[in-house]
């Protein structure tokens, strides 16, 4: 049997496994079939441990189904899915989880009101083991302040889940996601809910992330390109469920690439190296 040459590798117990080693995120012809429905794909998509990537499309466009499916939350209908090089439907995907840290409002939605900010972080290290309300190590509580403290949130150490602000959420939210030294973090919407200054701490928080060399990979759903922190590095656009382009940042985010995923004519600029995106109004000049 040949070897591929690159970073592609076959293992063969009887079956060729043919994936990138590098990458946390491998799809291969990945689609996601519901009552009948295409929601997604085919998707070919890699992401590699050091980029950082934006995904954007109109709503219903299958951002949150192509996330699940990242977060092993999902198997995929159809294709060939690798997560941190194990193969979804080969692997217990319990075991793929603890390599995956996800902020979403689905996981939002899941605390408890009363449940306090602290337990909520430090538990995150022990979810897989089901050991939600017993006792911790001393160690997992330094390094639940430790994150807390990066996101700027260790204030609100003491305080429960249901009397924290929506931008208070977002970033304690983050901080349990990055608890268990995850290879891959997965941001659904952070920026949703937040007033002008609670982005920009966001952003500003993020584009930290993002320039950190032991950060894990990132993907980020956003629906405003206003959000897009410093320092990240592809994008990829959806719509419908397929792919409109995906890529490194620059060459992804144009006004017509954005225009073709958006069926409108969107004007895009860039300022100090953040985005800004507005739809064009076409002006006709009226005749004396
Ligand atoms: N389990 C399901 N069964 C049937 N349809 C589904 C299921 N999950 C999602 N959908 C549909 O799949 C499509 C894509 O949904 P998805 O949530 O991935 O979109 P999205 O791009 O995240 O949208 P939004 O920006 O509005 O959050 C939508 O039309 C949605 O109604």
């Amino acid at each position: 049997m040949s070897i591929p040459h690159g970073n592609r590798i076959v293992i063969h117990d009887g079956v060729v496994n043919d994936f990138n080693a590098d990458a946390v995120i491998d799809f291969s012809d990945v689609t996601f079939i519901r009552q009948g429905r295409t929601l997604l794909g085919p998707v070919t998509w890699q992401v590699e441990l050091d980029e950082r990537w934006v995904i954007i499309g109109p709503n219903g466009a299958g951002k949150t189904t192509l996330m699940r499916l990242a977060a092993a939350e999902e198997y995929p209908s159809g294709g060939v899915a690798h997560l941190m090089s194990e193969r979804v439907g080969k692997t217990d995907m319990r075991d793929l989880r603890t390599m995956i840290g996800v902020s979403s409002s689905a996981v939002a939605a899941r605390i408890p009101q009363d449940e306090k900010v602290e337990d909520l972080v430090v538990s995150a290290a022990y979810a897989i083991l089901g050991r939600w309300r017993e006792e911790y190590d001393q160690r997992d509580f330094d390094q639940a302040m430790e994150i807390l403290e990066r996101v700027g949130a260790l204030h609100l150490t003491d305080r429960t889940w249901g009397t924290l602000s929506e931008g208070e959420r977002k970033r304690v939210l983050i901080a349990r996601a990055l608890m268990t030294n995850p290879e891959l973090l997965l941001l659904d919407e952070p920026g949703a809910g937040l007033d002008l200054g609670g982005r920009e701490d966001l952003v500003g928080y993020l584009g930290e992330l993002a320039l950190d060399p032991d950060a894990p990979a990132i993907v980020m759903i956003t629906h405003h390109v206003e959000e897009i922190p410093y320092g990240f590095t592809h994008a990829l656009l959806l719509d419908e469920g397929s792919i409109v382009a995906q890529g490194l940042i620059d060459d992804v985010l144009t006004s017509e690439n954005l225009s073709k995923t958006f069926h409108q004519p969107i004007e895009l600029s860039r300022i100090d190296g953040r985005f800004f995106a507005r739809r064009i109004v076409r002006t006709h000049s009226r005749r004396a």
